[in-house]
């Protein structure tokens, strides 16, 4: 081999190591540990599905974990699951999200708070022609409103802390959150609009060590989506089919280590992984690797991301045909 051969090589290896140092400088760094253990974590929808998983590891972790959700018999029956499976006790507050003044005061008799996790939801597939203009306002109501009510109540306290230790505010979205799927006008549009306003809080509360994270979950194994399986339309599912489903506690587990560790986008399985790699857009990134992974990925995910709307257009094409 001719020397000019081997420098070729030595310079082709050396080019991602050229490139990681160059994202080091735009990147902004950074790593960041978000402990539980011995801290306050307030879990909306916490009384079932996701959040009660959510709350269930919390617990085990040592965390102090308070509950919120509307219905007071479903917070007792979690509160004593919860202690069944872990000895714990759980907090247990009631309100409605939708009620910016019962938000307030749920949130400020709970105290001061280092992890405010959002999760509470509310989902309804079905085609917006036929959907009804309530179930339509519910979902971006309680979905996204409702999320405002609860920052907008737990900031004040969450910024005046005085240990400047990090703390945290992570979002529920959903893997329709990041793609817009048939069935899911108004979730996807609830969903999508967590996304907007996780980014642009980020900006705003960085300042205060306030660390923010999206979590995308595909279709997980809750009462909520039993309850949603039993009137959605079928196209919805053969498209969501595209990610694998999973268990509440799969989902939850993921959701505490992105959390934990800072992430902004924290999807949840392989495929959740190609979205968040696809639509990463300006989204803050804190990891020189998955910045790395996104940058020369990227053309090759919007060629992934292609085939899936080829195949999505071509079974709404077939069902279509079908149903004549
Ligand atoms: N399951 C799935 O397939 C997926 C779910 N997600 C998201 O995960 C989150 C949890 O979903 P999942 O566990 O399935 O849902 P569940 O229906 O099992 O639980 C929903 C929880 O939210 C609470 N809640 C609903 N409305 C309100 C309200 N107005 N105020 C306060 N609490 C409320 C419920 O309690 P109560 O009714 O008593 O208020 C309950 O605790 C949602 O944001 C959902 O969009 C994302 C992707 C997939
Ligand atoms: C670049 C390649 C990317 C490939 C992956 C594409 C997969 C998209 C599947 C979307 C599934 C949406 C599920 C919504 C779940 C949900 O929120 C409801 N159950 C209501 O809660």
């Amino acid at each position: 081999m001719a020397v000019s051969d081997l420098s070729f090589l030595a310079l082709c290896a050396l080019l991602p190591i050229i490139f990681l140092i160059f994202l080091k400088l735009i990147v902004r760094p950074r790593p960041i540990k978000i402990p539980i253990k011995s801290r306050h974590v307030l879990i909306t929808g916490g009384s079932s599905g996701i959040g009660l998983a959510l709350a269930n590891q919390a617990a085990a972790e040592g965390a102090r974990v308070t509950i919120l959700a509307r219905n007071l018999e479903k917070l007792e029956e979690a509160k004593a699951s919860i202690r069944l499976s872990t000895g714990i006790d759980v907090a247990i507050v009631s309100a409605d999200v939708c009620d910016f003044e019962a938000v307030k005061e749920a949130v400020d008799s709970v105290g001061p708070i280092d992890v405010l996790v959002c999760n509470q939801g509310v989902f309804v597939a079905q085609e917006l022609e036929n959907q009804e203009m309530k179930e339509i306002r519910d979902m971006i109501e309680i979905n996204l409103i409702g999320t405002f009510n609860l920052v907008k109540a737990a900031l004040p306290a969450m910024k005046s802390r005085t240990d400047r230790k990090p703390v945290s505010i992570a979002f529920m979205s959903s893997q329709a959150g990041q793609v817009g799927i048939y069935g899911y006008t108004a979730y996807s549009a609830s969903k999508f609009g967590l996304r907007g306003l996780a980014e642009a809080l980020q900006q705003e509360v960085i300042a205060d060590n306030i660390h923010v994270s999206v979590i995308f979950p595909p279709d997980t194994d809750t009462p909520g989506l039993a309850e949603e399986n039993k009137r959605k339309p079928r196209l919805t599912s053969i498209i969501a089919a595209s990610s694998g489903a999973m268990k509440a506690d799969e989902v939850a587990k993921k959701a505490w280590s992105g959390i934990k560790s800072g992430s902004f986008f924290v999807p949840c399985n392989l495929e959740g992984f190609m979205l968040s790699v696809a639509t990463a857009g300006l989204s803050p990134q804190r990891s020189y690797l998955m910045a790395f992974v996104e940058v020369i990925s990227a053309g090759l995910m919007r060629v992934a991301g292609l085939c899936f709307q080829w195949s999505w257009y071509g079974s709404i094409e077939n069902f279509h045909a079908q149903h004549k």
